[in-house]
């Protein structure tokens, strides 16, 4: 099977160009002008971007979380996902209370079966003990390299500095790098008590008990450990200036920090959780909760500095039924909001079409970037020789209002309802097989496969190099054994 993507404009990371893609089964075997291979199917791209297709490392599907689990499965999350230009994405494992990584595996894998995308997972350290120590490499050996920390859900999914300490050092041993979801769980529980006792029961106290400092204490606090361990970190959802000042402060000392806002906190602002329908500000509540315009301004210049690399969605989705757990008190609202069918469209009208992006630097923030950080590029992320044929055909000129009523996803509302977007994918391929057309998914549940992700990413060497060059070392002195 062949296929040739003709008179379109490839858009990577750091070229724009015109050029062909001549694609044979899954894989792209050349990039060049007026390509002249025969091909079995010619997919014309006329007036369109060919681009990396996008990789979301921050998703959520079927999550068992606050007494129920999030709506959108592999099976209707990764056909949202297609249709908004995203071939990859990446899961968080979550093991219960004092069960083995192994076996958490195990059940992911399982409902990882649905997946129309490629998909990979994150582990979660959510207690800490010998077996998980012993457990870790074994996980790597399955080709999964990093390992999520949250050090708030006090009570469920939250590890302690100890803890966390240890998992960092143990990624450290074995080439693997943490990941945290940054807000100090202790203050957040206190405060949610607080509120609570002084009547503030409604979807609004959620962004009340979790202010920036919270955010921006925890991610620096992570930072300063993962140095101590002398691994790389990545902190998910930055969703302030707070925590992207701890970033950017790290990252200038040499340090190696990464940084991930979300398509929600980019675009939408705290106002939202004090819109008179109680409905309308749960669907809203997620963790960190949205912030104010300046917050924003930061994520924004950050993408556009460097100094944050990646926008993702933590799509993890709940019904309005399901928010209304939260009735009468603001901390049963499970937490989570979608954002996997818009992240691209988002990020190209208020990104691109703004100026506050180049299209090369979302295709880095979309794409690129996490694929380097993840250890699987050029395989993913790259339009280049000898890569997975996942790409999309945009239409910068196709326009359309974001609704609920055309939405892949399996809830009943989207929080970017009424939105307009201007630049959608016209065709994605995965793996050079047409996944989504024309707002048509084509790709069949149980079609993606499981990415292995190697350990020792070339920034987790060059860190580990530079620690053992520098570690403390003993004085030799005439006459003073070692020992004394
Ligand atoms: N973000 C959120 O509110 N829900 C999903 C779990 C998490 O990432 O913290
Ligand atoms: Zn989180
Ligand atoms: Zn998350």
């Amino acid at each position: 099977m062949t296929k040739i993507i003709k008179g379109g404009t490839v858009v990577t990371a750091d070229r724009t160009y015109k050029a062909d893609v001549f694609i044979q089964h899954d894989k792209i075997v050349a990039v060049g002008p007026d390509l002249n291979h025969d091909a079995d199917h010619v997919i014309d791209a006329t007036g369109c971007y060919v681009m990396p297709g996008g990789i979301d490392p921050h998703t959520h599907m079927e999550m068992p979380f606050m007494g129920t689990h999030s709506t959108d499965d592999f099976d209707s999350g990764t056909a949202a996902a297609l249709a908004g230009g995203t071939t990859m994405t990446v899961d968080f494992c979550l093991p219960a209370p004092n069960q083995g990584l192994i076996d958490a595996l195990q059940q992911w894998y399982q409902k990882a079966g649905k997946a129309r995308t490629d998909y990979s997972f994150h582990m979660a350290i959510t207690w800490w003990d010998k077996q998980v120590f012993d457990e870790m490499p074994k996980v790597v050996e399955q080709g999964i390299n990093t390992f999520k920390h949250f050090m708030a859900y006090k009570g469920s999914l939250m590890v302690n500095d100890d803890e966390m300490f240890a998992s960092f050092s143990r990624c450290a041993e074995i080439g693997a790098m943490p990941l945290v979801h940054a807000e100090n769980g202790d203050v957040v529980a206190f405060l949610q008590q607080k509120l609570l006792a002084e009547g503030n029961n409604g979807p609004e106290a959620h962004g009340f008990s979790r202010p920036p400092e919270v955010e921006g204490e925890a991610a620096n606090r992570a930072i300063m450990i993962a140095d101590q361990a002398g691994v790389p970190l990545y902190v998910v959802h930055v969703s302030c200036e707070q925590t992207h000042e701890a970033i950017r402060r790290a990252r200038q000392k040499g340090m190696r920090v990464f940084g991930e806002p979300l398509i929600q906190h980019l675009l939408l602002d705290e106002n939202e959780y004090l819109n008179d329908d109680w409905d309308y500000a749960a669907r809203r509540v997620m963790s960190p909760p949205f912030r104010s315009k300046d917050h924003q301004n930061s994520l924004w210049a950050g993408l556009a500095a460097g100094s944050l690399q990646v926008v993702a969605t933590d799509h993890c989705a709940f019904t309005t039924e399901q928010k209304r757990m939260g009735l009468g008190d603001f901390t049963k609202i499970p937490n989570g909001t979608g954002g996997i069918e818009e992240r691209l469209p988002l990020l190209w009208t208020y990104g691109v079409r703004t100026g506050r992006l180049t299209m090369n630097e979302f295709v880095a923030a979309t794409s690129t970037n996490i694929a380097k950080i993840l250890n699987i590029y050029p395989r993913k992320g790259a339009i280049v020789e000898g890569a997975d044929a996942d790409i999309i055909i945009w239409d910068p000129e196709a326009t359309k209002t974001i609704t609920a009523g055309s939405q892949k996803s399996a809830i009943d509302y989207t929080v970017f309802e009424g939105m307009p977007v201007h630049g959608l994918p016209r065709m994605t391929l995965s793996r050079g097989r047409v996944a989504y057309e024309e707002g048509e998914v084509k790709a069949d549940t149980g079609d993606g496969r499981f990415v292995e992700r190697p350990a020792n990413p070339p920034v987790a060497k060059a860190l580990s190099t530079w620690k053992e060059l520098t570690a403390p070392r003993r004085v030799e002195r005439a006459g003073i054994p070692a020992g004394v």
